[in-house]
């Protein structure tokens, strides 16, 4: 495309923030102003520059980000190029590189990431080892100050070390926390495997300590763009630094007013302290709204006006003035529910809208129950975006430890996951003496029955066997590793593991669910393959599968969007997105402000930042609900509405008379004094509030009620933005396909089917596409809907 015609698409000082490449930049503007787009032109700028796009590093909070960001570059300057693009997320990017560098840093290039859970099993297990009281010692606690030392990069040796952290762990009678720390990471380092924490922190450490290593990638990243950079914590901050210290070529987008993400220690300072970092950086403020009308740009600016610490911006909308945002109150959280379905319907009709144009935003994932129900009565079709993950369900986290296990043998969570899965008769007792022996001769677990008799492992003969065949067979997956692709290797595991006899063995609904999950973790997998041979890869291994499958996060358990389903998702993972049609629902005190965050003013104000977050995705309808009564922990409480609704101008408002009576008047902001506390002083509020959020999040989690497959849970979409069409089940005669049926494929398009031929698995359809020409397609995996 012609750049010119390209930097029409962008206002004036849009246009100035793409051109101006000479320094560092960053833009600060509200939301729905067009930083993500600024990104995504600067890129296709810079390329028509003739900067190479594998000298592009652009790091997003998201891999869907990532992917919406690569598909709009791909459309304006080819897809070849924006493939080679380094575009990603700081989690994905970071492990790429440290595969490669992993020996200089003590790991070998086929270490597994642990995810949350297994990181919470290894803290509870050095806890129990060390004879201390969980109760005292509470593994999710210590895993969040474990995590913000990391996010700190404070190592082991300087927790240990640091006299401040002494007293506060002496104070708060946790005193061992610094050995917990040491002997986790020595863990996690002799078992070959990262947390997530670690891909950051070991990151930067191989900056610091090898100076040729960050040459390098200095050299090979000339430009660096950072998208939602108000909610980078330290340790990415740092990474961006030391890669863009030699050439200062890096622009970072964000807006503070949108900064969500502190509990997880994200430090807003990075933003303010930017032109300190680079006294010669250009500022860019963009003030036109593209997304909203203008009733919701004045809603979100009379609401945000109210916090004290931030950047004063002026953020205005030329579109349409629209709707004032609704307000409604219901009787119960049922209630809610019924309103919410009842209006989705009415506004489909009267505004032609589609589902996908609907999002229903809440502060925790629980609340999203009600709305399933109610949804499901008027059989409105909806999606629960990164609700339970496919990946996170236990039949399919079994197959991925087999995989870990098979990538890198040492990897201990793996190991005890699945050494008795399926039963094969190796007890609690054994794995405790493998667990023994090991530390004693410290090896690794795999390394220890390898040869049990000569680490006297002290078991019978019986036993002896059973864990030299557990042995032989894994050793035979690893052996395939090298040559057989990912697709081969996790079938012939899933197959000669026992796992797949022993779900066809069981013929409950239980059963079948997981032979589907199965069916579709495998599909997924053949699919995984082959859109990476088609970019042009060779040689996809379990490696890669499992790289990609271990980076997924929250947020990131989507199907696509432009499904014909009404979107559910929290607040946080709405980030960045934006929907025709937003319900912000909940708006009561203690849910929203959530109860723990009410006492201190710094949390308060992010959660009127997230509130500023969930109206700003809306572009043409916003409406805001609240329960007068509402079923949590157990019992039926009775709630007020949110002070937020009464921070909202009621010029911009129309609530019904009365809607908007008992919202908390008169309240007043304490003075803060300096917004931005130091860290010492933030430290022991953010543990806190982890340690409450955690709770609340287990006590919270949803009943799981039955619902369709697909509703149930939303598998992330770790191929791309091309699986958009809803996916063929993989069930027995589920094609439903005759010759003569007209289908849409997604990649191939329209075409009619001609001839079918062979069984189950490998039943065939012959199409003679419109524009593809003809294709022969295996039902099992193809993808396309039949229209005619
Ligand atoms: N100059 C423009 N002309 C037309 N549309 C625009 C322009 N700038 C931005 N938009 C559109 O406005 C919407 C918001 O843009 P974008 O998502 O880039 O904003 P943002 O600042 O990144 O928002 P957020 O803070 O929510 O991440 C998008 O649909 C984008 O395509
Ligand atoms: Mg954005």
């Amino acid at each position: 495309m012609d750049i010119e015609n390209l930097l029409q698409e962008l206002n004036e000082s849009q246009r100035k923030a793409v051109e101006y490449n000479d320094g560092p930049s960053l833009v600060i503007a509200g939301a729905g102003s067009g930083k993500t787009r600024v990104l995504t032109y600067k890129i296709a700028y810079l390329l028509n520059l003739g900067l190479p796009p594998h000298n592009i590093l652009s790091l997003t909070f998201t891999n869907k980000a990532a992917r919406e960001m690569k598909a709009r570059v791909g459309q304006l300057m080819g897809e070849s190029v924006a493939r080679r693009l380094w575009m990603g997320t700081f989690h994905s990017i970071f492990s790429r590189i440290l595969r490669t560098e992993a020996e200089k840093i003590g790991f070998t290039s086929n270490f597994t990431i642990f995810d949350s859970a297994d990181s919470r099993n290894l803290i509870k297990t050095i806890i129990k080892e060390y004879q201390l009281d969980d109760k005292t010692y509470k593994p999710a606690r210590i895993q969040a100050m474990i995590s913000n030392a990391k996010n700190a990069l404070v190592s082991p040796v300087a927790y240990a070390q640091s006299k401040e952290m002494q007293e506060y762990d002496m104070k708060a009678k946790i005193p061992m926390v610094r050995d917990i720390y040491r002997s986790y990471n020595a863990r996690l380092q002799a078992s070959n495997t990262m947390d997530f924490d670690d891909l950051l922190y070991y990151t930067n450490r191989l900056f610091r300590d090898h100076p040729e290593v960050l040459k390098t990638y200095q050299d090979r990243f000339q430009f660096i763009l950072v998208d939602e950079y108000q909610d980078t914590n330290f340790a990415q901050y740092l990474v961006v630094k030391q890669l863009a210290d030699a050439h200062h070529r890096v622009c970072v987008v964000g807006d503070d007013a949108q900064s969500i993400y502190s509990f997880r220690g994200a430090n807003i300072d990075n933003i303010l302290n930017y032109k300190s970092n680079y006294p010669e950086a250009r500022i860019f403020k963009l003030e036109q709204n593209y997304r909203s009308t203008q009733n919701i740009v004045n809603a979100a600016n009379s609401l945000i006006k109210q916090n004290k610490g931030q950047i004063q911006k002026n953020v205005f909308s030329e579109n349409q003035v629209g709707e004032k945002l609704e307000v409604a109150s219901a009787f119960s959280d049922f209630e809610e529910g019924i309103i919410v379905a009842n209006k989705i319907q009415d506004l489909r009709r009267s505004k032609d809208s589609s589902y996908s144009d609907f999002v229903i935003l809440y502060r925790t994932n629980a609340q999203s129950r009600v709305f399933e129900e109610s949804l499901r009565k008027k059989n409105i079709p909806y999606r629960i975006y990164g609700g339970l993950s496919f990946y996170q369900r236990k039949e399919i986290k079994d197959v991925i430890a087999y995989f870990r296990m098979v990538v890198n043998p040492k990897d201990e969570e793996a190991f005890k996951r699945i050494i008795n899965y399926p039963t094969r008769g190796i007890g609690n007792t054994t794995v405790g003496k493998i667990v023994d022996t090991a530390q004693l001769h410290n090896l690794s677990l795999w390394e220890t029955i390898g040869d049990p008799l000569a680490h006297n492992l002290n078991v019978n003969t019986g036993t002896a066997k059973k864990l030299n065949d557990f042995h032989t067979l894994i050793d035979g997956f690893i052996k395939e590793l090298p040559v057989a692709s990912a697709y081969e290797l996790a079938t012939k595991i899933v197959k000669e593991s026992g796992i797949a006899r022993e779900a066809y063995q069981d013929q409950t609904p239980e059963g079948m669910s997981r032979q589907e999950n199965l069916q579709e973790l495998l599909g997924g997998i053949h699919e995984f393959c082959e859109s990476r041979l088609e970019e042009g890869e060779q040689n996809i291994g379990l490696i890669d599968f499992l790289s990609e499958v271990s980076l997924l996060s929250d947020q990131d358990t989507d199907k696509e969007v432009e499904q014909e389903k009404v979107t559910m998702m929290t607040i946080h993972a709405s980030k960045g997105l934006e929907f025709k049609n937003v319900f912000v629902v909940g708006l009561e005190e203690d849910l929203f402000p959530s109860s723990m965050t009410k006492s201190e003013p710094k949390g308060l104000e992010e959660e009127r930042r997230l509130f500023y977050v969930a109206i700003t995705r809306a572009e043409q309808f916003c409406m805001l609900t609240y329960a007068k009564s509402r079923f949590r922990n157990g019992q039926t409480n009775s709630c007020n509405p949110s002070r937020f609704l009464k921070d909202i101008d009621r010029e911009f408002l129309n609530a019904n008379a009365g809607v908007l009576e008992g919202t908390m008047g008169g309240f007043s902001q304490q003075t803060q004094g300096n917004f931005w506390d130091t860290v010492r002083r933030n430290r022991e509020e953010k543990e806190e509030l982890q340690e409450v959020k955690r709770k609340e999040e287990s006590i919270f989690e949803r009943p799981q009620i039955p619902v369709s497959r697909e509703d149930k849970y939303s598998k992330p979409n770790f191929v791309n933005a091309r699986n958009a069409e809803p996916k063929t089940p993989l069930t027995k005669d589920i094609y439903g396909i005759q010759v003569g049926a007209v289908i849409k494929h997604e990649r191939f398009g329209i075409g009619t089917v001609s001839a079918i031929e062979g069984d189950a698995a490998s039943r065939k359809a012959t199409v003679e596409f419109e524009n593809a020409g003809v294709k022969q397609l295996l039902l099992k995996f193809a993808r396309f809907d039949i229209i005619g």
